[in-house]
């Protein structure tokens, strides 16, 4: 059984006065297995965030299902929905949404303190964490004293830190320089090694070419997906450009597995 499974997915949005439709989601079909790190590509426009809304459980679709570990999360009540994000769900944002008057430490706590843990396990839980992800020296500093890199490595560990089922990423590394870029997907990559499911959303090939598994969103349906296998990061890279080349001249793509 798959850990996510995304089934018939439409998301119709109608304008203020009820008139045009823009369909943003049509026929979203996909499952992600616990302990992949798949990545979802598209052009703007193509349905990437409200994809990723439904998937969050901050929007809900105009129809289909999202199972997470089979529970279906479109039909969560208003007031489950803020626990069941805190208890399966680990977020990581393009602007790294930290709070400023908050220390790194306090930061990373902060979900385990909305789940009402203690001290001791918490302090216990970030150890580990701080070391792996190179931020032990940061723990007492605030957001605006550190770098880019620095500050989506504490998203990160906030993130991880409550176990989640899913990490959801949203172009984690759209405001990081390229080598800050490039240590952040190391870091994705060993906390997907180490059993994390994440599943990222982004415009950077380069960032992309780390997944397990691309997934490529054009007019609101999955046009293609590229599957790892044995390539290397650079053929990744590769299959991903000429994907996106086929994308962008609007040639009729087929589903392929490589
Ligand atoms: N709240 C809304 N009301 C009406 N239309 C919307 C709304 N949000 C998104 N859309 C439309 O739905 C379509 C998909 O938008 P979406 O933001 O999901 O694309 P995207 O792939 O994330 O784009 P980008 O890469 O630029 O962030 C677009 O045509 C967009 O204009």
């Amino acid at each position: 059984m798959p850990l996510l499974n995304v089934e018939h997915l439409k998301k119709t949005y109608s304008n203020r006065l009820g008139g045009a439709q823009v369909q943003a989601i049509r026929d979203v079909n996909f499952t992600v297995e616990q302990g992949e790190f798949a990545a979802i590509m598209g052009e703007s426009g193509s349905g990437k965030t409200t994809l990723l809304n439904i998937l969050a459980a901050l929007d809900k679709p105009t129809s289909g299902s999202v199972f997470l570990n089979m529970r279906d999360i479109t039909t969560l009540r208003e007031s489950e929905i803020s626990a069941f994000r805190r208890d399966n769900l680990g977020f990581v944002f393009q602007d790294f949404n930290l709070l400023d008057t908050f220390s790194v430490q306090d930061n990373i706590f902060l979900p385990l303190v909305l789940a009402g843990k203690k001290y001791p396990e918490m302090r216990q839980r970030l150890e580990p964490i701080a070391a792996s992800l190179g931020i032990k020296e940061l723990l007492e500093k605030f957001p605006y004293e550190i770098s880019g890199g620095q500050k989506q490595r504490t998203a990160i560990a906030r993130a991880i830190i409550t176990q989640p089922q899913l990490i959801l990423a949203d172009e984690p590394t759209g405001a990081l320089d390229s080598r800050s870029a490039g240590q952040i997907m190391d870091i994705f990559t060993g906390v997907n090694r180490a059993g994390q499911t994440v599943l990222m959303v982004t415009h950077s090939t380069q960032a992309a070419s780390r997944a397990g598994r691309v997934l490529f969103i054009k007019d609101g349906q999955v046009f293609h997906q590229i599957y790892r296998g044995s390539q290397t990061d650079d053929q990744m890279y590769q299959s991903i450009s000429d994907t996106l080349t086929v994308l962008a001249t609007g040639r009729e793509g087929e589903e392929r597995n490589v």
